[in-house]
């Protein structure tokens, strides 16, 4: 890829499959997808769907401080995927506890099924500008 960079940590999961943990693209950080899986143990974390929206946001936060932002406060676009979107209300309260009254744009949907059949993972679009 032409003025573009790759972003690699090992403070988010890593992955064999095709795709980049991060691409920078000028001051533009777009963020893979992730579920909230411990980079430290390669698996879920325990808890409620509340600890997990906290482990998936962390993932996203590593990739833009590897990247050379300012963690959750430079993300401008989150998607959220949940596979019970009676979750809904649940994620929002963790949510809306990491980003302290000034939250990025975001959709969310429900799907059926997410890969590792977590039931929640996020992707993200972060300005480094
Ligand atoms: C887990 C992913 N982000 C993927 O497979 O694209």
């Amino acid at each position: 890829m032409s003025d573009t960079e790759r972003v690699t940590t090992e403070e988010a999961p890593r992955t064999d499959n095709p795709y980049s943990q991060g691409v920078r693209a000028g001051e533009t950080l777009y963020v893979s997808g992730y579920g909230p899986v411990d980079p430290d143990t390669d698996g879920v974390v325990d808890g409620d769907v509340g600890d997990r929206t906290d482990r998936v946001l962390e993932n996203v936060a590593s990739v833009v401080s590897e990247a050379g932002g300012d963690g959750l406060a430079d993300v401008v676009k989150v998607t959220v995927y949940l596979t019970d979107l009676d979750d809904y209300e649940a994620v929002n309260e963790a949510y809306g506890a990491r980003f302290d009254g000034d939250p990025p744009t975001r959709v969310c949907v429900e799907v059926s099924r997410l890969p590792g059949d977590v039931d929640v993972e996020m992707d993200a679009i972060a300005y480094l500008g």
